[in-house]
Parts: structure tokens; sequence; C-alpha cells
């Protein structure tokens, strides 16, 4: 069982069809990273999710509940923390670990005293008049406390600094090490690479991609020779002709190819060339974002 599973989804912000048949799914115990340019309808899958985009259509399957079980239903089971991690000004963290303890069955309190400690979030001062980062941590803290077995986590990072962000993936990890499941959108790459093992890729309103990050590792990878000598154009054009191979470059005995799939042809046709050294690498995320979604994260 996935605990979000997502099927063509569609969802318009007046007459523009924003989502137009999108599929996704989470496994319990997975950060999967929601990934898309601005504006390729992120925040919108996450709202729909829970019911709160009027007029959304498709198959959402939340746990354990009936497809179609209704927002009231699935808002006791995930939490959304909206961009910006919109919370009540005019309260505190304990007023608002108050009120979430009355409103969700599972609520844990500790859990959401332990994050707001983690993350430094004041308790007694007035959400409004929190930083930023605060603000957001504040907003995790609530996620985490609601004990909800989904989380969906808009650009969760925005406004933490370096050892804030740090942190936040540290509760992250452990939060799916138990089981939880999280879906985040996030536009910094390197940081999606550390945390998440799954990424979806949006775009025109589908999932052209969802991968395990592992195997997207594993099946995209950049090989770097030193030859001992300038490889002839006809060994070159030889070398581009190989199966899986998508880019090649040369800079003068440095041979650079990028690599989809199997590598045991490239590997043996580089061996041939008796190169004084190799290097194989995984392409960063951030590459292969761009390839899939254009321009950059
Ligand atoms: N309240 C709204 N009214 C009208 N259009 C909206 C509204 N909210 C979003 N949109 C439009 O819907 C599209 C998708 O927006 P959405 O916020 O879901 O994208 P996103 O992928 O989360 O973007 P970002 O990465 O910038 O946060 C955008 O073109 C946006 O202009």
């Amino acid at each position: 069982m996935n605990a979000l599973r997502v099927r063509d989804l569609h969802a318009r912000h007046g007459r523009r069809e924003v989502l137009r048949g999108a599929d996704l799914q989470v496994p319990p115990g997975s950060i999967t990273a929601l990934l898309g340019q601005n504006g390729s309808g992120k925040s919108t899958l996450m709202r729909a999710v829970l019911g709160l985009h009027p007029g959304a259509r498709g198959v959402i399957e939340v746990l354990d509940l009936p497809p179609g079980a209704g927002g009231l239903l699935v808002r006791q089971r995930a939490a959304l923390v909206p961009t910006g991690g919109t919370v009540m000004p005019g309260e505190t963290a304990r007023t608002h670990f108050a009120f979430g303890e009355r409103v969700y069955g599972t609520w844990n309190r500790a859990m959401a005293l332990a994050t707001a400690g983690a993350l430094h979030v004041p308790l007694d001062q007035p959400a409004g008049k929190l930083s930023t980062g605060q603000r957001m941590g504040l907003a995790v803290a609530y996620a985490f406390g609601s004990g909800c077995q989904l989380l969906l986590l808009d650009e969760p990072t925005n406004g933490l600094d370096p050892e804030h962000r740090e942190r936040l993936a540290g509760l992250l990890a452990a939060h799916a090490a138990e089981g939880y499941a999280v879906l985040l959108s996030s536009h910094v790459l390197p940081e999606v690479e550390g945390l998440a093992d799954r990424a979806a890729f949006l775009k025109e309103g589908r999932v052209v991609l969802e991968a395990d990050l592992d195997e997207l590792r594993a099946q995209h990878a950049v090989v770097q020779a030193i030859l001992p000598d300038v490889l002839p154009a006809g060994t070159l054009r030889h070398l581009e002709s190989v199966a899986g191979v998508e880019r090649l470059d040369v800079q003068g005995r440095t041979l650079t190819l990028q690599v989809r799939g199997a590598r045991e042809a490239v590997l043996a046709a580089i061996a041939a060339a008796r190169p004084v050294d190799v290097q194989v690498r995984p392409r960063p995320l951030a590459e292969v974002y761009a390839d899939l979604l254009g321009g950059a994260a």
C-alpha cells in the first residue's frame, strides 16, 4: 500500500489547466521530492490531495482511506505545510500545539515540542513576530506533532539557514525511518539529492518521470577518461555511436561522455584506447532535471 497514490489528477486555476492528468505515488517511509519549475503546479497538487483545490478531478488515495474519501478525512491523516509555513499570526507555538491537540486524534505533544526545540522555535512568542525561518519551523513542528502518517511539505527549507536546513533534514530522515511518508517540493536540488529517496518530475501538468534516486544515479552517469593521445576522429565517431552515449565532449586528451543505462559497451570502447585514467560518477540531479524539464532548478 502506498501512503499516497494520485492518478489522473486534473486541476485548473481559472481557465488555465495546471494539472493535466498527473500520476504520483509516495510509499510509506519515503521522502519523495516533487520537482518542477515555478508555476508547474506543485502547490496545486499538494492542495488538491488535501481537498483544498476546488474542482480538482482524479483519483486520490491516502493511506488506507478509500479513494475519494474527502478532504476532512484526509486532513486527519495527512498534514500540509504550505510555502511560507502558514500559521496563526497572533498565537504562540504553545497555543498552536494546544490547538493541534484538539484537532488531531493522533496529536503527539512530545514530538511537536522536540521538533520545535530542534529547530529553535521560541514557544511563547506570537507567530507573527517570529522570523521567516522560525515560522517555518513552527509549521513543521505542528505537522510533525499532528501524528499524520503523510506529510506534504511545500518548500520546507525556505527561509531556513544552513544549520536549520541540516537539522530539518535530520528530522525528516528520522521521521521517514519510522515509516512516515513525506512529499516535499524544493528548488534546491543538491539538498534534495541528500534528503529524498525518490523524485517526481512535473512538467506541463503531468509527472513525466517518477524514479528512485539511487536508480536514477545508476542510470545517468558521466564517464571521464584521460587518454595517452588525442583520439582519431574515427574512434570518436565510433564512441559516439555506442548505445547509451548521449553526449561526448573532447578537451585535448580528456574525454567526457554522458551515458544513460548500461555502461559496459562504452567502457569497453574506452578501454581499447588504453586510457591513463577513467572515472565514472553519477550525473548530478540538477543536470537530469535540466534535461527533463529544461532550464535550471
Ligand atoms: N490563486 C491563484 N489564482 C490564479 N492562478 C493561480 C493561483 N495559484 C496558482 N496559480 C497559477 O497556477 C499555476 C501553478 O501554480 P503553483 O503554485 O501550483 O505552482 P508551483 O509549482 O507550486 O510553483 P512555485 O515553484 O513557484 O511555488 C501557476 O501558473 C500559477 O500562476
